[in-house]
């Protein structure tokens, strides 16, 4: 069964990890929506400069892929080039859908705690719901600008992101996984193993390319 609506997971994916990967079955078994797209960032906004290629991380994550005919990768922030500024990504994306599908932004609460610093923040939730996934070590504590905008938009059920295009914002908690980009780019620089953090062909290509050494 599939349900209306698409959900898509930005990130710099430096590599993509398991975290990430969980976090996208989840949110599908448990919504249903028809499919969910990974969009690697090119230039992320608020974070150094990834140590290695954007056309790197997006063959890590088509090598993530394969096995779940749910999960695509969508290269629109590395085609467009510069900063990769969420606004622009869903703005694209509506006009593609049209007006009436719901499109689901999925993100980690560190990655919500930041909204405010976005690039017209306040606009985002015109185009896009926001799907709030729990993150290990990361708790909402909500500053004042952050918790008038989910008094707002709070919706009462996961399933006002299906009856509508966007507009709203939902918190989800799933099985916690305390795996990150950083913690892997750490373990490879002092050589050792990064197993079961990761897809085993992206364990691979890392390998192979002697990335983050
Ligand atoms: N283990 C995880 N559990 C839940 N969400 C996650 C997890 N790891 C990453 N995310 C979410 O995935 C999105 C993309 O994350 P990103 O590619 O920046 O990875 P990261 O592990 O946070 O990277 P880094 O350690 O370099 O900061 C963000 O919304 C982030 O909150
Ligand atoms: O648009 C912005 O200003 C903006 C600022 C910070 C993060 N984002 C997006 O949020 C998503 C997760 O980002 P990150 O930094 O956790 O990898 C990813 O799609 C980023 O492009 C977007």
């Amino acid at each position: 069964m599939k349900t209306a609506g698409l959900a898509i997971m930005g990130g710099t994916f430096d590599p993509v990890h398991n975290g990430h990967l969980r976090t996208a079955v989840e949110i599908l078994d448990r919504y249903h929506y028809s499919a969910l797209k990974l969009i690697p960032c090119f230039q992320p906004v608020h974070k150094d400069r990834p140590s290695v290629m954007p056309q790197q991380r997006l063959d890590m994550v088509k090598l993530a892929m394969s096995g779940d005919a749910r999960l695509s990768v969508d290269s629109r922030e590395i085609d467009r080039e510069g900063p990769s500024y969420s606004i622009d990504t869903l703005r694209d994306l509506r006009v593609e859908m049209g007006p009436n599908e719901p499109l689901i932004m999925v993100l980690g609460m560190d990655s919500f705690l930041s909204l405010p610093t976005w690039h017209d923040w306040q606009k985002i939730i015109q185009y896009a719901h926001f799907l709030v996934v729990s993150r290990p070590g990361w708790e909402p504590d909500l500053i004042s600008e952050l918790s008038g905008f989910c008094e707002n938009y709070r919706a009462a059920s996961p399933h006002e992101l299906q009856c509508a295009p966007s507009g709203r914002i939902w918190f989800e908690t799933l099985t916690p996984l305390g795996i990150s980009s950083s913690m892997i780019r750490g373990l490879a620089r002092k050589n050792e193993s990064i197993a079961y953090l990761l897809p085993e062909p992206v364990q691979n290509y890392i390998e192979q390319h002697q990335l983050y050494r």
